[in-house]
């Protein structure tokens, strides 16, 4: 287990502009850390940095306690898995899971007890004489996580290794990738594009965009308190619903819906924000509602999700959705009411886009341990 500190680390590739932006983070020991962001904001460009793979233009690394900047990859001791798995064709599954080991001259019969020891771990002892054309996505996948593990790295870097399988299979290799790295205690980087991956992975998540870190937190915490419209609208699915609104008269005004009372005095002296709303925390009005909350909308798509309902709807000039749990008979072209109360919702400030104000979560539990 070691850390793994970034300290105002840049990277501009032949001068500007800048593709990664004084990133400061430091990843602890033991911890799964993913970097997650939208295609091209330098998340693979950050993991291959701390590989060594490539330069750093600004700022520093330190792996444990040691600058790192200029030491070559192979000095890093880190290991690191890729999208596209990088086996060799010409060789067994036994000898890719001990190339690493080979190179480092680790003797004959410690490579065998190390590499039967993380085949059995990963389910792949009865596939070691195999050639990895012979073996499907998802084997080939956890040979190149095999080849990782075996080499005892305290570090482990990943990028995108589950984009290639199927949802079935990326959904079980994502609990597996965690047990195995919860039982071997390494500090994990893991890159990736997808936010449910992020959100269910992660000890923590550093969210990116156009090389910037925009926040850096537990999964639930970025989810209820997002920093800014940004990350609220790339954490959770379907996305938060962002509009501009005015403040008046102690009132948020959004076009197409009735004002929302401001219920404490968080909003004194703005007058344009920005109101965001969780497409779950929308909630259907029903009839003892009074009439000032209830808005009628109408429908324009519904989803059934077996045991949830997402329903899109028109609202002033744009669309909306909402989630609810259960199973609901709504049609498009439906007219339904709902209710969106300042409970529920995130407010930002419209010049700066920080987070104002959070929903009030309602719905969390917490087992306390038990003693059995
Ligand atoms: N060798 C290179 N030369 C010039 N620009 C590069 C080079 N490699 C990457 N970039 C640019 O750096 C930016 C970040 O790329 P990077 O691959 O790190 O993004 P990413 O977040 O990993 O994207 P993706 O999810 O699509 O892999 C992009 O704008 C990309 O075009």
């Amino acid at each position: 287990m070691k850390k793994v500190e970034l300290r105002n680390v840049c990277k501009s590739y032949d001068g500007p502009p800048q593709v990664v932006t004084n990133v400061n983070v430091t990843i602890n020991p033991g911890e799964f850390f993913i970097l997650v962001g939208p295609s091209g904001c330098g998340k693979s460009t950050i993991l291959r940095m701390i590989a060594g793979l490539e330069s750093i233009t600004g700022g520093q690394l330190l792996i444990g306690d040691q600058v790192a900047n200029s030491l070559m990859p192979s000095e890093r001791n880190l290991s690191m898995v890729f999208q596209n798995y990088a086996l060799y064709p010409h060789l067994t599954v036994k000898d890719n899971i001990v190339f690493g080991l080979h190179v480092k001259k680790v003797p004959k019969e410690e490579r065998k007890r190390r590499c039967e020891e993380v085949a059995a771990m990963l389910g792949l002892s009865d596939y070691l004489n195999r050639k990895p054309r012979h073996l499907s996505g998802g084997q080939r996948q956890r040979v190149a996580l095999a080849r990782a593990i075996v080499n005892e790295s305290p570090v482990c870097l990943m990028d995108e290794p589950l984009s290639n399988l199927d949802a079935k299979l990326r959904a079980h290799m994502r609990a597996e990738i965690r047990q195995i790295q919860r039982k071997l205690g390494i500090t994990m980087i893991y890159v990736t594009h997808d936010q449910m991956e992020a959100m269910t992975m992660g000890d923590r998540i550093m969210v990116l965009n156009k090389g910037e870190v925009q926040q850096v937190g537990h999964p639930l915490d970025i989810y209820n308190h997002p920093a800014n419209p940004f990350v609220a609208t790339f954490i959770g699915s379907p996305p938060m619903n962002v509009v501009d609104a005015t403040v008046a008269h102690n009132q948020i005004h959004i076009e197409g819906i009735k004002p929302i009372d401001i219920m404490d005095s968080q909003l004194a002296n703005k007058e344009i924000i920005q109101v965001g709303i969780r497409p779950e925390h929308i909630s259907f009005a029903s009839k003892e509602i009074e009439d000032k909350r209830r808005n009628i909308v109408e429908v324009v798509n519904v989803e059934v999700l077996g045991n949830e309902t997402v329903i899109a709807f028109k609202l002033g000039a744009g669309e909306w959705m909402a989630k609810w749990s259960g199973q609901w008979r709504v049609q498009i072209g439906d007219r339904i009411p709902l209710e969106i109360s300042y409970d529920a919702i995130s407010v930002f400030d419209k010049e700066s886009n920080e987070l104002i104000k959070s929903p009030k979560v309602s719905d969390l539990h917490v087992f306390e341990h038990e003693v059995i």
